[in-house]
């Protein structure tokens, strides 16, 4: 990278970092404890080009590339990890769905209103009994004249409540068969396309996850994303760009437990010290400061390649599986360092611990990247 680019990715994060303190920092922990997605606040992400952030400018995008995208993804993270959740659902699931496999018309149908947030996105492949082995999902789309007609349910989606629009994965041929899957866009509004039960969940409060559910949906071939057949394979491919948002989100994650550790522990003193001086806490704050490091290097890797358009498929599932992990890790000792006051909502470090480790589980768990990172080093 050179000095421009490093500076110009600089100053996008110093105006995420700001947008993040005034209108995020303030609300966070109303949104946690009242489970509230909000709504206007990803309207106002889109003025700010943060809702279609490497969505090219002709179709309403902000055209960066995943250098910045990831540099967006780790201030708001830093902040709220459950709104850089969000952002990054929308951005690199639904949107970059609808960019990397929609045809002309339909790009320019749907990504203007996407990428200025008052089209919020969700992107449906997980059900109820396939999460991990998502080849095998049981919602049908069965063609009737140029119209299919979509049944079944998708489970833990991201905005299915608030989302406008989603990208469904369907299963369009023999259950088993190879390519056997198929991607919609489906429009809020459609008859028998509805959602269902919000979850209550442990981390991550204020981005909305609930059911999709479609009974007898009729979607014209129009809103057919690709190939008959591709569906699968679509998904895996954002997943692979979709792993860079993660790992940038459990960066982003990471880094607010740690600077909030480490200013404690500047401050707090014991038996006439600063705790930070103790080596037990000061070596803790050192793998902490080195995991962070170590995490945005795999993910700079990734991105370079996902700019270039080059396979990452191996490189994203590395920086997923260890960001995450590390995120983990990192907030549970950021706990540990606050000690009593860590373990209260008075202070920040309980919510960033609860976060965190929907990081290890969302857009594949830590197992499956090791699936992936396995078959691809022995193949
Ligand atoms: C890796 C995996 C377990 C693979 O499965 P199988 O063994 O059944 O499939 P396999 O035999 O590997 O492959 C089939 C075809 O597909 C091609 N292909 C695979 N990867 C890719 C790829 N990366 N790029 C292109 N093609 C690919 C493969 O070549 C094969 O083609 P072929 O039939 O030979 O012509 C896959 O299912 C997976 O990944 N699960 C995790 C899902 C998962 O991660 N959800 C997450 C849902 S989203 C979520 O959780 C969220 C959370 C928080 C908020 C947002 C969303």
């Amino acid at each position: 990278m050179n000095t421009e680019t490093i500076d110009n990715i600089k100053m996008i994060a110093e105006t995420a970092r700001e947008f993040a303190e005034k209108n995020i920092r303030p609300n966070i922990m109303e949104w946690d404890e009242s489970q509230t997605f909000p709504k206007d606040l990803f309207h106002q992400l889109g003025e700010m080009g943060f809702m279609g952030i490497v969505v090219p400018e002709q179709y309403g995008g902000s055209g960066l590339g995943y250098h910045e995208y990831v540099a967006i993804l780790d201030e708001i993270s830093q902040v709220d990890p459950s709104i850089g959740l969000s952002v990054a659902a929308h951005n690199s699931l639904c949107t970059n769905h609808i960019y990397e496999f929609g045809n002309e018309e339909q790009r320019n149908k749907w990504l203007p209103q996407l990428a200025s947030g008052k089209v919020i996105g969700a992107w449906g492949l997980t059900e109820h009994n396939t999460g991990s082995d998502s080849g095998g999902m049981s919602t049908t789309a069965v063609k009737d004249g140029d119209e299919w007609i979509i049944n079944g349910a998708k489970n833990f989606i991201t905005h299915a409540i608030s989302g406008d629009i989603a990208v469904v994965m369907t299963r369009t041929g023999e259950k088993g068969a190879k390519n056997n899957s198929t991607a919609f866009v489906l429009e809020k509004g459609m008859p028998g396309f509805s959602s269902g039960k919000k979850e209550n969940k442990l981390g991550m409060r204020a981005s909305e996850t609930a059911e999709l559910i479609f009974d007898n949906v009729r979607v014209p071939d129009s809103h057919r994303l690709g190939e008959v057949g591709e569906g699968f394979k679509q998904a895996m491919k954002i997943l692979d760009g979709g792993r860079i948002s993660i790992a940038a989100l459990s960066l982003g994650t990471a880094r607010g437990a740690y600077k909030a550790a480490l200013k404690y522990a500047k401050e707090r003193h014991q038996f006439g010290k600063s705790i930070s001086e103790f080596q037990a806490i000061n070596f803790m704050l050192a793998d902490m400061a080195t995991e962070i490091d170590a995490a945005e290097l795999l993910i700079q890797r990734a991105s370079t390649l996902k700019n270039a358009k080059q396979k990452m498929t191996r490189e994203g599932a590395m920086a997923k599986l260890y960001a995450s992990e590390a995120c983990v890790r990192i907030a549970n000792n950021a706990v540990q360092i606050f000690g009593g006051y860590g373990y209260t909502k008075d202070f920040p470090a309980e919510k960033y611990y609860r976060d965190s480790k929907l990081c290890t589980i969302g857009e594949g768990t830590s197992e499956i990247q090791r699936l992936v990172i396995g078959r691809d080093i022995t193949k």
